[in-house]
């Protein structure tokens, strides 16, 4: 690790202790950097990373809410507005238990590296609460998610900040919020997305972080001579992402073979079949274990990790640190020799450089799953216009999106002497664009 990587890494760790996640996050892309750093002492008299570093704004507040049996609860809610250097901040709610101050973090200053591949003039934030939306009625959801609303509405806008889903947070989710931010401001604006159709919502903005993980994986592929094509992938999560990257995957002629939650996986060796989840996670909201009961011919496991299944395509999309160097050991003795991250830092920085040092190819997270944001970027111009676009227009677009970041990651990473390294690739190239604007923004 270079001296300067040292000291800024060293001061993150003072400012914000115990945000172990965030540490993380500032780590890889810190060592991706150092070599452009080296290049352009311009961005370090301009204090350009440790500006980076420290969000513009962080909000924290209390969400009361009543549940079906009348008794008061009460969550913490989040929103980091990270930078917006290159246009509004821009970034999803994640509602999950485990939702702390240092994860929204991690998430924010994933975002604006990610924002900033897309193409698109979107800035890098990201909010949440502690709230677990499982095992709650609808009618508990929407309580939670109006007074969610009711606080956050006062910091964001359409041309301020414009927050989407991730996990916990669906369209169920956004229909509530979006409700209340309505009733409060008393106007109809693009100011969440992920909406549904015919109330401002993108088609094809569901599909769109799953297929943009298979148009990257696509790309990385074909530049290294191969294809999807006859491939056994095996993916972790069965939920938004994990449902439509299985689709697209399947339609290039891939065998997926593995989906999972968080008590469990399912082995189907005559591959998955996406209607069923869909079915289970969709519309039931039940455990992945039900799948069984339509498919017989499929196995459920309890616990255990679905890395220990035999692939050649490994797809995670379920959350952070989901593979460690273990399960990287373990996939490479498999075979396994590609790796698209759907899911937001979801190996651990071990996990890539062991990967790395063996030639695995890696689609980093901040590029591969970067085509939900940039729809929803795409969902914001279509708000603006008052138009709607077909499914095939918005499905091409980010088809496009998708292949120029991953020449944009190839051409960096080559620039900087790294060929085939994306991970460094979309680090370098995501930071270029973001240091360029703040340097041209003066010391704000
Ligand atoms: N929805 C989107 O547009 C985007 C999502 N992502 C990332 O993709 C990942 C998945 O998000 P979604 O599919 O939207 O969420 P989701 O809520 O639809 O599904 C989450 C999936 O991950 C599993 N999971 C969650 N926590 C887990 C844990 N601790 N251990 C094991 N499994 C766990 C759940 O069982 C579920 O299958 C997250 O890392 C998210 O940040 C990234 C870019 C965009
Ligand atoms: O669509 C969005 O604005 C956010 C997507 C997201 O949260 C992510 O890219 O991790």
């Amino acid at each position: 690790m270079s001296s300067i990587v040292k000291k800024y890494l060293d001061d993150v760790k003072k400012r914000n202790p115990g945000e172990v996640e965030f540490h993380q996050a500032v780590e890889e892309v810190l060592e991706s950097i150092a070599p452009v750093l080296e290049k352009n002492p311009q961005y370090v008299e301009a204090g350009i990373v440790e500006r980076l570093l420290e969000p513009e704004r962080q909000i924290m507040f209390r969400v009361p809410w009543v549940d079906d049996k009348g008794v008061v609860q009460v969550n913490r809610g989040f929103r980091v507005q990270f930078n917006s250097a290159i246009g509004p901040y821009k970034g999803g709610l994640r509602f999950h238990p485990s939702v702390y101050l240092g994860i929204i973090k991690f998430l924010g200053f994933e975002q604006i590296f990610k924002n900033s591949l897309t193409t698109l003039p979107i800035g890098g934030g990201k909010g949440g609460s502690d709230f677990d939306p499982k095992g709650k009625s609808d009618a508990e959801v929407m309580r939670f998610c109006q007074s969610f609303m009711t606080e956050l509405c006062k910091y964001i806008g359409a041309d301020t900040d414009v927050p989407a889903g991730d996990i916990g947070v669906g369209g169920r989710e956004i229909g509530f919020m979006y409700g209340q931010y309505r009733k409060i401001r008393n106007e109809f604006v693009g100011v969440l997305t992920g909406k549904g159709i015919g109330w401002g919502g993108s088609l094809a903005r569901t599909e769109a972080t799953g297929y943009g993980l298979i148009y990257f994986t696509r790309e990385m592929l074909k530049a290294n001579g191969k294809s999807f094509d006859g491939q056994r992938v095996v993916i972790s999560g069965s939920g938004n992402v994990a449902i439509y990257a299985c689709q697209k995957a399947q339609s290039y002629g891939a065998k997926v073979v593995v989906v999972s939650d968080s008590n469990g996986y399912v082995i189907d060796e005559d591959g998955i079949d996406v209607a069923t989840v869909k079915e289970i996670k969709e519309v039931q909201r039940a455990r992945i274990s039900e799948y069984v009961k339509a498919r017989p011919n499929a196995t459920y496991v309890a616990g255990g990790s679905v890395w220990d299944v035999k692939c050649d395509i490994a797809l995670p999309c379920s959350t952070q640190n989901d593979i460690n160097e273990e399960s990287a050991k373990k996939l490479v003795a498999n075979g396994c020799y590609a790796v698209g991250e759907g899911a937001n830092m979801p190996c651990t920085n071990e996990a890539v450089k062991y990967f790395l040092s063996k030639g695995i190819l890696v689609g980093p997270a901040k590029a591969a799953n970067a085509g939900g944001v940039a729809t929803s970027a795409l969902e914001m111009s279509q708000n603006s216009q008052r138009l709607e676009w077909t499914f095939e227009e918005v499905d091409a677009k980010l088809d496009s999106i998708m292949t120029s970041i991953f020449k944009a990651c190839d051409e960096s990473s080559k620039e900087f002497g790294m060929t085939g390294n994306y991970v460094a690739g979309a680090n370098i190239a995501g930071f270029q664009k973001v240091a360029k604007a703040m340097l041209a923004q003066g010391i704000i």
